[in-house]
């Protein structure tokens, strides 16, 4: 296949044909690059491109790893690129004036050059998607009457009065919006890809507004749509994950365009572009600080700060229990723990591109930008550290299954998750015995999309699980992990039990296994967040107990 290759804009470089690590575009080839870029420092990259020598993206990868700021400035006249990221999520954007304290903070760091990463303002995507629901049964012609649709409309054009923009900068986003509920009332359907495109209004509305506000008051600001600017995922609507072709695809896009016109960029958080169908994308509830981690890594800036309405990652919930306090600091590990088992605070998936470029990770308060935050990096100094956090996730369901010995042992276990695998369920925790294994899963995860398919699924999976073992099926449990030591477990456990024994509670599954920063205990849902108070009273407040007298 005869390549022709032009020089990068980025700079002049050698190319070797090689094999990537990850997916491919059918007709394409992989370039390892070795070129010095305008940006005048030295790094490798990657180059795609297809058969006809088009570039298909580039990525620059800094030789050197992440050096600090001050270090790059050394090598003269680094004071032009892209330095960190700042994501801000919907509770720090719901308003105008919230926009303007964004801004504000932007404006703030006249050392940093961020790529600034949007969520939808304060709840619209759940507004988007309630509207959605109702479009279904509303009839065509009463889409003004759905109270979440004119919500919406409202609150973006109100925020436009108020910052003193012109209304086009979302006029034409609210009438294809109209649209689209249009269309789905007349389908009488919502399916997960329309589901997608209906939420990206979102984002694409909140990114122009403020976009079109920072250039107002002087801020040079470019807006991307990011399933237009290299976000690739795969086509799993609702939940989709990043694919690699996506580094080399944002890194190209974004520094072409400061190359031409430095601009900060303001990029869609939560949205992507589907590889195979090419439809909009989205990464899952909390998506947009994947955005974040996965631009930081695409550019290897120096950090990701992920701005949000809390103080940083607390010791629990403050939802839960008001007395919960800032960690100052976080492993990517314990982030990752944290968030897969239910902290609301940060992405499940977010943690993996930061860890993997090992760039830190910041999570902010936009209400108080003054409080220190949670800095999260590869390693710290646990020396100290008992217990970091509790972190709670309810509404559980949890099977144990025992042998019915038709199964030689080494044949049970397979088998077991044979079927999980089939059935494309996932489980979030594992407990076994000789002939018995407990798994948790979370029904929010199972492959379908409405309560009524959740409870045949279930059913499905009881059904195939019994031709092999006895099936206790135990619904409306919790999981409270406790994120911590692993070299403190014994004093964890013992602390932790003696507080369940006083609240009477009797704890179902414990697990610790692979993860070795988390140990998973499971309680029924009626007695979990008193669980949770009484723990965080005995860990991380005075030593009196919490519990009532026994
Ligand atoms: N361990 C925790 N630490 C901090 N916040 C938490 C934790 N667990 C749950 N939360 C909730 O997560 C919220 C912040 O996450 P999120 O709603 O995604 O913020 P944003 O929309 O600004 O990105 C907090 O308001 C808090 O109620
Ligand atoms: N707006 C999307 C994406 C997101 O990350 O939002 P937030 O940053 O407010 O959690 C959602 O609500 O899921």
């Amino acid at each position: 296949m005869a390549l022709s290759l032009d020089s990068l804009a980025l700079g002049q470089f050698t190319a070797c044909r090689t094999q990537p690590n990850y997916f491919l575009p059918k007709s394409s080839a992989y370039f390892e690059l070795k070129f010095n870029s305008n940006f005048n420092f030295r790094s490798r990259g990657a180059l795609v491109v297809n058969s006809n020598g088009g570039v298909l993206s580039s990525v620059a990868e800094k030789k050197e790893g992440n050096r600090n700021v001050a270090e790059k400035k050394e090598d003269n006249n680094l004071d032009n690129e892209l330095t960190v990221v700042m994501k801000f999520g919907g509770s720090s954007v719901a308003t105008a004036e919230r926009m303007k304290e964004v801004a504000a903070l932007i404006s703030a760091f006249p050392e940093e050059r961020p790529v600034v990463v949007l969520s939808a303002m304060g709840k619209t995507t759940n507004k988007l998607l309630a509207a959605g629901e109702k479009a279904v049964n509303c009839g065509a012609f009463k889409i003004d009457e759905i109270e979440e649709f004119a919500f919406i409309k409202d609150l973006h054009v109100r925020t436009i009065d108020e910052l003193g923009i012109d209304i086009s900068t979302v006029s034409g986003l609210l009438t294809r919006l109209e649209q689209l509920l249009t269309a789905i009332a007349m389908m009488k359907e919502l399916t997960p890809r329309s589901r997608d495109y209906l939420v990206s209004f979102g984002e694409c509305m909140s990114t122009r507004i403020f976009t079109a506000y920072l250039n107002k008051i002087g801020i040079k600001a470019r807006q991307y749509d990011a399933f237009d600017m290299g976000i690739i995922t795969t086509d799993d609507f609702t939940n989709a994950d990043i694919l690699e072709a996506t580094y080399p695809a944002v890194a190209k896009r974004l520094y072409e365009d400061w190359i031409k016109e430095p601009a900060i960029p303001i990029v869609t958080g939560f949205l992507g572009k589907g590889w195979k169908l090419g439809a909009i994308t989205t990464l899952g509830r909390g998506g947009s600080d994947l955005t974040a981690t996965t631009i930081g890594k695409a550019l290897g800036l120096r950090e990701i700060q992920v701005w949000k309405d809390v103080d940083g990652v607390l010791t629990c919930d403050p939802n839960i229990h008001p007395a919960a306090k800032p960690v100052p600091h976080l492993t990517f590990e314990e982030a990752a723990e944290l968030a897969y088992f239910g902290a609301q605070v940060l992405h499940p998936q977010s943690m993996k591109p930061a860890s993997e470029s090992d760039i830190p990770v910041r999570v902010k308060n936009s209400y108080n930008p003054q409080a220190p935050g949670t800095i999260i990096t590869k390693e710290r100094d646990l020396s100290k550290a008992v217990l970091t956090s509790i972190v709670l996730k309810s509404n559980i369901t949890m099977l144990d299954i025992v042998s019915t010995r038709m199964l030689g042992q080494h044949g049970f276990l397979a088998k077991v998750f044979s079927i999980f695998n089939d059935l494309r369920i996932s489980v979030d925790s594992v407990a076994t015995s000789e002939v018995s294994v407990s798994v948790t899963l979370d029904p929010k995860k199972l492959p379908c999309d409405d309560l009524i398919r959740e409870e045949s699924e279930l059913d499905h999976l009881v059904e195939e699980l019994e031709k092999i073992a006895v099936v206790n099926l135990l619904q409306k449990r919790s999981i409270i992990s406790l994120i911590g030591n692993v070299e403190r477990s014994s004093l964890i456990l013992e602390k932790a039990f003696s507080v369940l024994r006083n609240n009477g509670v009797n704890v179902q599954m414990i697990s610790q296994g692979a993860s070795k920063v988390n140990i998973s205990l499971v309680v029924d849902d009626s007695k979990a967040k008193q669980c949770v108070q009484a723990l965080h009273s005995a860990f991380f407040e005075n030593e009196e107990s919490h519990f009532p007298s026994r």
